[in-house]
């Protein structure tokens, strides 16, 4: 994603903001209409500063030069949300040991993006702001960092992965397996960060489309996107035997194995993947609670993975798969729950376009159902934008 572009989780507590995060928002409201020049600037102070950097991002730097800069912006803005932030910096952190970060080269970073924020936001800047954001960094980094330390006792920096399996399923669409070099631990419903040789160090994110498999493999729904360099590449150009690169697992949209609520499960387009290893996780806990699954796309043919639910649907009784074709249907993905149902005593859990995530979102809220109960991943940024 990439993975500098990942969101705080975002469990909004009411409850009245810090004085430093109010003198965050106030430089961030000044900020946001010069999001562009600013970030420029302070790409420009890093690599002036520390012309070593460079090599961490990819050639063009337009195709992610703001992430890491959101990045840190966003988590300053969720400053006070102490818990939602944690789990969030630290996945950060894990992420970026694969660009080659290190401790050391986070000093000059808060220093980059201070100077940046001074620049541009100078009719609310003064020492008590400046000391804010200080703080903010510090906070930030230190999880970081310290994730990043603990994660380089127990794990790798990135994996690789040979291709093993290269299924076109439609004319943009692959679904596609690889071997990883070592064992690839990680949960249903998650997703990794994953570079092609042919564009290197650009990351983009993935779900696994299934459970951890006994032979370590893992699969991949991909559809090339228009200007999707690494998607385009995966479904056009990736061979049997060419080597991609992994980062860690990261993601929350993980099965609640402790109750026995009934899962609703909205899958639109490819991201009908991680639902995919939700349902799996159920059967092999051996759980019988009901899973009802909408699977959303364009059109008839672009249900390219309906043969695999529907077999999931033959072997499993408390499994129910319906697939909403937008051609054909009155209405779309998200507004036919609100047919169906109700859905106390379910969670939902959402994967696909951002549009459909946040309609979904809303249509589900409309309905009664507590925020709590609603899982999917970040809508802005990696989770979703896997070009
Ligand atoms: N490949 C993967 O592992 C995963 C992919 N994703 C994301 O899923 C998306 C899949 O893209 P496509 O296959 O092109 O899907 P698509 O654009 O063809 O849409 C799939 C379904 O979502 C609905 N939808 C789309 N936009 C909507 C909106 N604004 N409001 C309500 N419903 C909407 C459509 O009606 C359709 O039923 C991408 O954004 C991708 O990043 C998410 C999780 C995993």
């Amino acid at each position: 994603m990439d993975a500098p572009t990942e969101q705080p989780h975002a469990a909004v507590r009411a409850r009245s903001p810090s004085r430093d995060s109010l003198l965050i928002r106030r430089t961030m409201a000044e900020v946001t209409p010069v999001a562009e020049q600013v970030t420029s600037y302070f790409y420009a102070m890093l690599f002036v500063r520390r012309p070593d950097l460079r090599s961490l991002f990819p050639a063009a730097m337009d195709m992610q030069r703001d992430r890491l800069f959101r990045a840190l912006l966003r988590a300053a803005e969720h400053i006070d949300d102490t818990e939602a932030l944690l789990a969030h910096l630290q996945s950060l952190g894990r992420g970026h040991r694969k660009y080659g970060t290190r401790a050391e080269d986070y000093p000059t970073v808060g220093e980059c993006l201070i100077g940046a924020l001074n620049r541009y936001a100078s009719r609310s800047w003064n020492a008590e702001t400046e000391e804010a954001w200080v703080r903010a960094y510090t906070k930030i980094s230190q999880i970081m960092i310290d994730a990043a330390a603990a994660d380089e006792l127990c794990a790798p920096a990135w994996w690789c992965a040979e291709i093993v399996a290269h299924d076109r399923r439609t004319s943009d669409v692959a679904v596609i397996t690889v071997r990883p070099d070592r064992p690839y631990p990680f949960l249903a419903g998650q997703y990794t960060s994953l570079e092609t040789p042919w564009w290197p160090r650009i990351w983009r994110h993935y779900s696994f489309a299934s459970t951890p498999r006994s032979d370590g493999l893992l699969t991949f729904h991909v559809k090339a996107v228009p200007a999707g360099w690494v998607s385009t590449a995966l479904v056009h150009r990736a061979r049997l035997g060419d080597t991609i690169r992994l980062g860690p697992p990261a993601g929350s949209m993980t099965v609640d194995h402790t109750t026995d609520c009934g899962l609703l499960c909205l899958g639109g387009g490819t991201g009908i993947a991680p639902i995919e290893a939700l349902i799996e996780d159920v059967a092999e806990h051996g759980e019988r609670r009901p899973v009802e699954v909408f699977y959303g796309a364009r059109t008839d043919h672009d249900l390219y993975d309906i043969d695999t639910l529907l077999r999931l649907q033959q072997s499993h009784a408390w499994l129910s798969v319906r697939a909403v074709v937008d051609q054909q249907a009155r209405l779309r993905l998200p507004d036919v729950i609100r047919e169906h149902g109700p859905w106390n005593g379910f969670d939902a859990y959402l994967s696909g376009p951002p549009g459909m995530i946040r309609s979904g979102v809303d249509a589900l809220k409309n309905i009664g159902t507590p925020s709590e109960r609603i899982r999917h991943d970040s809508v802005e940024g990696p989770a979703v934008a896997r070009g």
